[in-house]
């Protein structure tokens, strides 16, 4: 038996005549912090759209808490507990700060309609409910401030920490995060690893991430995969893929 929250086995992605991901496999455990990387165009996102439902893969299998979820809507991947961010922020920008964590929770637990036309004593619970876990992230984020702001108009550092937070009102076991440090200044990256970190050890969650950002990648990461071209290239910790030669071939191919 393993103790793997996700096990991706022989994940296969074709485009048409272009074979965007071929034969790749992942493992994330419990608390772990796992990266993938490659060259640009290597198929990372590709995979990370497999995984979280926004594809279908052409094979391979995703297995996520002992379930099969391949070939699952994003949604349904969502509710079992892994939830994703993408490589543009995608916040819902004319609602305010808090609204768009509410929203999250609602489209996450699917409230129903009656209960709240109604204003039954149980809806108004659970939206305390709702409302104190919105303000508890804002908190952990350093946004609560920012509370009634409209999303939109936040700087573009603090956007990204809004959609982790939006993941993380749902109350994910595994938060994917696609290319979090695009666009950040030092300082900003330098909050988020610290924010990834505290996520695992605090939380309890894992975090499967996609970076460029190499020093982001090596000093956080458990476990690294490496694709290139689609295909698996190498797996192993930070020290292990840094010092592999066909890594540093494929990184410097790209130059
Ligand atoms: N929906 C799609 N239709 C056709 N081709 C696609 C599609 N999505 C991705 N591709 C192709 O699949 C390949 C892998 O792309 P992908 O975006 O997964 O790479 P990546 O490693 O995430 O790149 P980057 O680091 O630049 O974001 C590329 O050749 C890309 O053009």
């Amino acid at each position: 038996m393993t103790n793997n929250l996700l096990t991706v086995k022989d994940l296969t992605m074709r485009f048409g005549g272009l074979l965007a991901v071929n034969g790749v496999d992942l493992e994330v455990k419990e608390k772990q912090i796992v990266s993938v990387i490659g060259p640009n165009g290597a198929g990372k996102t590709t995979v990370f759209n497999c995984v979280s439902g926004f594809y279908i893969p052409t094979a391979g299998s995703v297995i996520f808490q002992g379930k099969e979820l391949r070939g699952k809507p994003g949604h349904l991947i969502a509710r079992e507990g892994m939830v994703r961010t993408f490589q543009n922020v995608r916040l819902f920008k004319e609602m305010t700060v808090i609204e768009n964590l509410l929203v999250a929770q609602h489209m996450h637990a699917e409230h129903s309609l009656l209960k709240g036309f109604f204003m039954t004593p149980g809806f108004k619970k659970s939206e305390q409910e709702l409302m104190d876990r919105a303000a508890h992230w804002l908190e952990r984020v350093g946004l609560l401030e920012f509370a009634n702001r409209e999303a939109g108009n936040l700087a573009y550092g603090q956007q990204r920490r809004l959609e982790i937070a939006r993941c993380m009102v749902t109350e994910p076991k595994l938060l994917m995060l696609d290319e979090p440090a695009a666009g950040l200044n030092p300082n900003e990256t330098k909050a988020l690893d610290e924010l990834i970190v505290q996520l695992r050890d605090e939380q309890g969650i894992s975090i499967l991430l996609i970076e460029h950002d190499m020093g982001l990648v090596m000093g956080i990461s458990d476990q690294i995969y490496v694709v290139n071209q689609g295909e698996p290239l190498a797996a192993g910790t930070p020290a292990e893929i840094q010092g592999n030669p066909e890594v540093i071939k494929a990184y410097l191919g790209e130059e």
